[in-house]
Formats: structure tokens, C-alpha cells, sequence
């Protein structure tokens, strides 16, 4: 997979997805990474990328010109089609499921909008998708860039060493993830939960499904509304919220 970064500080993202799974997934060449400044494309000594805003009030907004010229180039640099996407607070909540639908495309670009963000026009000619990964305001768009490269290089093919690590995730089925142990047995924080060592790994997977039940109930019942759970699961659910009242 091939990601252009559009950014005034595009080595924040080189940066930031260094290291690691994301830095191991650029290694292997299951991600490459591009970076991509709108000055270079700008005119006059200044370079200028950004002015003020029409109609008065604080903030700068960054110009369409030296965007589009620096998308041209972004576009002729590889015959893949590119699916372009704008970080934004007015943008689409970023979830797991557009996660693994990014992860499937040959090619992104990472739009990061500094100051109060880009000429609109340059977002209604270029831009396929406004993407937020959350309701506030960051000083620019590349940590949230950063974050849409970590969360799709992990789910390149050989990224993770145990492939079913992807799929154990939490959000994988829209629930939060289940608690994990390892080494000591013992602790004076407490024991690791019996079931776990038991080699029953059926009764491993009940616990483990029952566990993320009754935390996303307790957590994020917000991820349980308008999802039919199943018979087995609503049995596992109010066991495991019973056992919590003894
Ligand atoms: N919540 C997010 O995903 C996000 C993305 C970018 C950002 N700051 C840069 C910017 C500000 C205004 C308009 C467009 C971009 N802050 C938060």
C-alpha cells in the first residue's frame, strides 16, 4: 500500500510512524510512505501557503493553488488511483471498520490542513473524504495522519507477526477487547484468572467473549445499541453481569 502525506511538516508523520509495527511494515515494503510539502509549490520568495481568512475574524487558512499544484504532482507520481483524504474535525468519525476498508486500497493521500484548515474549494475539487479521529481540535492534521497510517499499516498483509492478532482486536466485531494476562502466575496484584490456564479453550473463548460483553456494556454501550446480539451471546452477557453482583 502507497500513502502521500500532504503536509507543511510532513517529517511529523515520517516521525511518528517510525518505529515498531508501522516502522517494520515500511521496512518490508508492505507500506510505503511518502511525504509531500505545499511550499514546495508555492509562489513568490515567501512561498506563501496560507493567508487570511474572507470575511474577517482570527485564523489563517491554507491557499488552493500551491494544494492543487502539489496533489498534481502527488497524483502523476504513481499510475495507482488515489483515494484522498482530508483530516478534519468536520469530518466522518474514523472507526475500525473504515480502518480495514482504507487498508484495502492501493493508494491514500493524507490531506493535513494546518491553522483553520484548507480553502474549501480545494476540498470540494480534491478531497474523496473528510475523515476526524475524534471531536476536538489538534494545531494540524498530521497527528491524525499518523494515526490513519498506524491504524492501516497494521493490517497489511505480514505486518503482524501472528495474523490473528488483527482479527483479536478489539472492535474486530464491534466490541471492546477482552483483559489480558501473562507471567507471574501469582502477583500482589492478584492472580491470573484460572480459565486461562486451564487449556479448555473452549471455556477460554467463552470467558474471553463474556469478558468483552460485559465491558463493552459497562464501558461503551453505545457500541451494543442497534446490534442484535445473539442468543449465545445475551446468555453469556447476563451471566457475566450476574456474576458481577455476587
Ligand atoms: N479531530 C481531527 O481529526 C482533527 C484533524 C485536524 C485538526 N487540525 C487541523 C485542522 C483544523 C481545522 C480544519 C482542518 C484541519 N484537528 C483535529
Amino acid at each position: 500500500m502507497r500513502i502521500d502525506v500532504v503536509s507543511l511538516f510532513p517529517e511529523e508523520v515520517d516521525r511518528c510512524t517510525a518505529f515498531g509495527v508501522t516502522g517494520r511494515a515500511r521496512e518490508r515494503g508492505l507500506l510505503q510512505l511518502h511525504g509531500w510539502n505545499p511550499r514546495d509549490y508555492a509562489d513568490g520568495n515567501y512561498r506563501k501557503t496560507d493567508d487570511r481568512t474572507f470575511g474577517g475574524g482570527p485564523g489563517m487558512v491554507m491557499l488552493v493553488e500551491p494544494l492543487r499544484r502539489c496533489l498534481a504532482a502527488v497524483r502523476e507520481a504513481d499510475p495507482a488511483p488515489v483515494h484522498v483524504v482530508y483530516l478534519s474535525p468536520q469530518g466522518r468519525r474514523l472507526d475500525q471498520k473504515r480502518v480495514r476498508e482504507l487498508a484495502a486500497m492501493p493508494r491514500l493521500v493524507l490531506l493535513c490542513g494546518r491553522y483553520e484548515g484548507v480553502d474549501e474549494r480545494l476540498v470540494q475539487a480534491e478531497v474523496d473524504e473528510e475523515l476526524s479521529i475524534g471531536d476536538y481540535v489538534l494545531s494540524g492534521g498530521e497527528l491524525a495522519a499518523a494515526i490513519v497510517v498506524d491504524t492501516v499499516a497494521r493490517l497489511q498483509d505480514g505486518a503482524l507477526n501472528d495474523a490473528g492478532s488483527a482479527e483479536q482486536d478489539s472492535f474486530e466485531d464491534g466490541l471492546l477487547d477482552c483483559p489480558h494476562y501473562s507471567h507471574p502466575v501469582e502477583h500482589a496484584y492478584g492472580v491470573v484468572p484460572a480459565v486461562l490456564r486451564s487449556g479448555n479453550h473452549a471455556a477460554i473463548a467463552r470467558w474471553r467473549r463474556q469478558q468483552a460483553l460485559v465491558r463493552t456494556w459497562q464501558r461503551r454501550p453505545d457500541l451494543l445499541e442497534g446490534r442484535e446480539l445473539s442468543k449465545a451471546d445475551r446468555k453469556l452477557l447476563q451471566e457475566g453481569l450476574a456474576a458481577l453482583e455476587r
